[in-house]
């Protein structure tokens, strides 16, 4: 008999829903029925159920909340809606929802729904709007009517920089704005399931980026819709333009790129690698890159090189390989391992270049550094090296060797004459009539422009080097033809031993330099021994003979001019000419360190004449330019004095150029008179009577022979600058240069005092009626122009 009593006068099998009838006991609920809707839900039998407990039945009862929920409505009364989800294993199996209410007695009745479906339904949609919603593309929904934009996902609030609400006042068109509306719309009434294009969208800032669109027509509720899915490609489209930047490089760089396989077999090659080798794709693709070894390599060489790629996944270095010709070519080959992401190697890749250039000109370079260019004979810096070791050598050996030094006699006036070309082709010929007379063991070597040197390597005897400095000689001046001219040239050459005479190379080579000197200026077309005696001092003065004799020819010597001051007047009258040398090494050389030298060399006359042309030509045109009647005065050396050719070649300039030669003055010195007094007296009335002055220089450092003095036809006597130094302070000097102007005025001389400095230099030589003044208190030697500027200047 059924003991409970429901709201309903019917059956609860007559219920839609599922009920379950429960009756409170021992603290637990008692199933009491069950209708068959439930029975059909649950898959039950009512017979294995009735009279159980509810948490027999459902051992986890308490763990869903219903067990409470039951206790709760017995005890109150009161009516519960709840629904729970029903799990087992920690899923949730399918969901309840469920009426309670308490029944007559202790009976409680559960009325109960299956809402599992919805429930994954509501899931369904939730799990689908966070995916749209947290889409990494940008997703959005576009009315098929007006083309309005009714949803976006957060994506594409995000890379079009809009709010939601903004987007949804655009069109799509205002977004990817380089699709114009008419186009947008006619791409989307094309019947197609979806249409995919790739345009650029625009943000709110106005920049763009690439993105690729993919539209489909949905319905949403009845409705025509659109769903635009843009996936932002700009990366990809970066990624595609650095890929295909990547291969056109690859494809057209110079160097040669292979990528094997981590076993050695080749998978690519670009074309500068078939361009290098002659070996195409097709014939290298799978085959070891070492099909292309030379041979040249030990195995070790490519042992090592497989330990480096193994430790440290790289090795570079030079290697010779063969191409498809079969020639064998050097290149540089780095080697680098790629490795996979987890970090395992993968490929090799292999960049090289053919290098056989850079070899030749390493070698071009290396034969630049230690052979001469023109003869193809060692340098001087391979000389030195050769030499260093032939003195070691015979050290060791206690052997004595020969170092020969040749330099061709007036080679460059041949060179300045016949021209670089004929020059150069001469010391080419000459370099071969020195290689057929040195032996094998010997060093032939050139050291300078017409400097040769031959290392005669020991034992040798000392005929022996007689022997072949004959030969030298010998061969060197026999005729040489050389575009279509015969030209003749002659050696001066220096021997010196070693290690006898010398155990350093520099020493070696400064005794054989003293010797060729030696053998130049005593004769050329000579050879000379090194001997002991010829010091540096010697050295020194071959050097600056030898350097002089060059200056002559080019042009080196030149004059500086002092002014002669009247200074009553405050005129320039005369200049006095001072020779320089612009020495191409040294720069302005003053007569101090040449003077002598040309004078006991002889080069003085030569010397002399080109300073007496070059004054007077320079005056002369002075004179012109500013109508002027300045007197030159010229020093002569006593060699030049002597030189029986100086009065024609005087004369003779006077008549040239021509010049007026009341405005030509010759300085002397005392000493250079007391040498031969009657030549000298004899020679000065010879220039007087011709017109030309006759001044002595220095006065009073020499013999200041007032006996001679009357003798003599001078005009002017220059007081010494020594003794105008002192003339404020010292008594002695005041004495003997107001001596010296009043006795020279009672022999109708004029006096030119020197080394005039200061403004009482000049106070008192005018004191003293001294008639001309020269120093630096009015001007330094200067060059022509300076000279020019000085005279307008100060006789204005
Ligand atoms: N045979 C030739 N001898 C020449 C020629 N040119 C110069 N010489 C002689 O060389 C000596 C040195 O001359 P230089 O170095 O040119 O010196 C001259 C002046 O610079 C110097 N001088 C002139 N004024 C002063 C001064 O106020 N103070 C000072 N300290 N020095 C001064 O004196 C030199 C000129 O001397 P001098 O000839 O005695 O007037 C010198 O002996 C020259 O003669 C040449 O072409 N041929």
């Amino acid at each position: 008999m059924q003991r409970y009593i429901t709201p309903y006068s019917f059956s609860i099998d007559d219920l839609s829903l599922n009920v379950v009838i429960y009756e409170h006991i021992n603290d637990d609920f008692k199933l009491i029925d069950i209708n068959k809707n439930a029975l059909r839900d649950e898959g039950l039998e009512k017979e294995s159920i009735i009279g159980h407990y509810i948490t027999e039945i459902f051992p986890n009862i308490k763990e869903f909340g219903l067990f409470d929920a039951l206790f709760e409505v017995y005890q109150s009364g009161e009516k519960k809606y709840f629904s729970f989800g029903y799990y087992n294993n920690h899923f949730i199996s399918s969901w309840r929802e469920i009426e309670i209410i308490k029944l007559n007695d202790d009976f409680i009745m559960v009325m109960y729904k299956n809402i599992s479906a919805r429930k994954s339904m509501e899931h369904k949609l939730t799990s689908l709007g966070i995916i749209v919603d947290n889409s990494f593309n940008e997703i959005y929904i576009i009315n098929a009517k007006n083309y309005t934009i009714t949803y976006c996902n957060k994506q594409a609030q995000q890379n079009i920089q809009y709010s939601y609400e903004e987007i949804l006042n655009l069109h799509p068109w205002q977004i990817a704005t380089q699709v114009r509306q008419e186009d947008f719309k006619k791409r989307l009434k094309i019947n197609k399931k979806f249409i995919i294009f790739e345009t650029q969208h625009q943000r709110k800032d106005g920049s763009y980026y690439d993105v690729e669109i993919r539209i489909q027509k949905i319905k949403i509720d009845k409705e025509a819709q659109y769903i635009a899915i843009v996936l932002d490609t700009s990366h990809k489209k970066a990624m595609e333009e650095q890929l295909s930047l990547s291969k056109e490089i690859i494809e057209n760089v110079s160097e040669a790129i292979v990528v094997t396989t981590i076993d050695a077999r080749i998978i690519d090659i670009n074309p500068a690698y078939t361009r290098i080798t002659g070996f195409k794709k097709e014939q290298m693709v799978g085959k070891n890159p070492s099909v292309l070894k030379s041979g040249r390599h030990s195995k070790e060489f490519y042992k090592e090189m497989w330990e480096s790629l193994h430790t440290k996944g790289s090795w570079s270095g030079e290697i010779w390989d063969r191409k498809k010709t079969g020639e064998i070519f050097p290149k540089m080959l780095y080697i680098n391992t790629i490795y996979d992401r987890y970090k395992q190697p993968k490929y090799y890749v292999g960049i090289f270049q053919d290098i056989t250039h850079i070899k030749e000109n390493e070698e071009t370079l290396r034969r630049l550094a230690f052979y001469d260019p023109l003869t193809g004979l060692a340098n001087r810096t391979n000389f030195e090296s050769r030499l260093e070791h032939a003195i070691n050598l015979n050290i060791r050996n206690n052997t004595s060797g020969a170092l020969l030094l040749l330099d061709l006699d007036n080679f460059k006036m041949i060179n300045d004459s016949l021209g670089h070309l004929v020059g150069d082709e001469l010391l080419v010929q000459v370099a071969k009539r020195l290689e057929q007379i040195a032996r094998k063991s010997d060093s032939l070597c050139r050291i300078g422009g017409d400097e040769f040197t031959i290392i005669l390597s020991g034992p040798i005897e000392l005929e022996r080097i007689h022997l072949i400095a004959k030969r030298i000689l010998k061969n060197v001046k026999e005729p040489y033809h050389i575009m279509g001219q015969e030209i003749f040239i002659t050696t001066s050459m220096g021997i010196t031993l070693f290690p006898d005479e010398g155990t350093h190379k520099l020493d070696v080579i400064k005794n054989a330099d003293l010797a060729m000197y030696q053998a130049k200026n005593d004769k050329k077309d000579s050879y000379k021994f090194f001997k002991y005696e010829m010091n540096d001092r010697t050295l020194n003065f071959l050097r600056v003979e030898s350097d002089l004799r060059k200056a002559l020819n080019n042009d080196e010597i030149l004059l500086h001019y002092q002014p002669k001051i009247d200074p009553y007047r405050k005129k320039v009258v005369s200049v006095e000419a001072l020779v320089r040398w612009n020495h191409p090494k040294k720069g302005l050389v003053y007569p101090d360190e040449f003077l002598s030298i040309a004078e006991s060399s002889g080069l003085i006359n030569p010397m002399g004449e080109i300073i007496l042309h070059k004054a007077m030509s320079e005056i002369k045109q002075l004179n012109e330019e500013l109508k002027s009647q300045i007197t030159v005065a010229i020093n002569l050396s006593t060699k030049q004095f002597t030189d029986r050719n100086l009065k024609k070649y005087i004369f003779g300039l006077i008549k040239s150029l021509p010049f007026d030669v009341n405005l030509l003055e010759l300085e002397i010195t005392e000493s250079l008179i007391m040498d031969n007094v009657e030549h000298a007296i004899e020679l000065m009335h010879q220039f007087v009577k011709k017109g030309i002055s006759i001044s002595i220089d220095d006065f009073g450092t020499g013999y200041s022979s007032l006996n001679y003095l009357k003798k003599f036809p001078i005009k002017y006597l220059k007081i010494d600058r020594s003794f105008v130094k002192d003339i404020t302070n010292d008594e002695d000097d005041k004495a003997i240069v107001s001596a010296v102007i009043s006795m020279a005025k009672n022999l109708g001389i004029e006096v030119i005092a020197e080394g005039v400095e200061t403004k009482e230099h000049e106070a008192f030589l005018m004191q003293h009626e001294c008639n001309l003044c020269q120093g630096y208190y009015y001007s330094k030697p200067v060059d022509l122009k300076r000279l020019k500027a000085f005279i307008l200047e100060y006789n204005q």
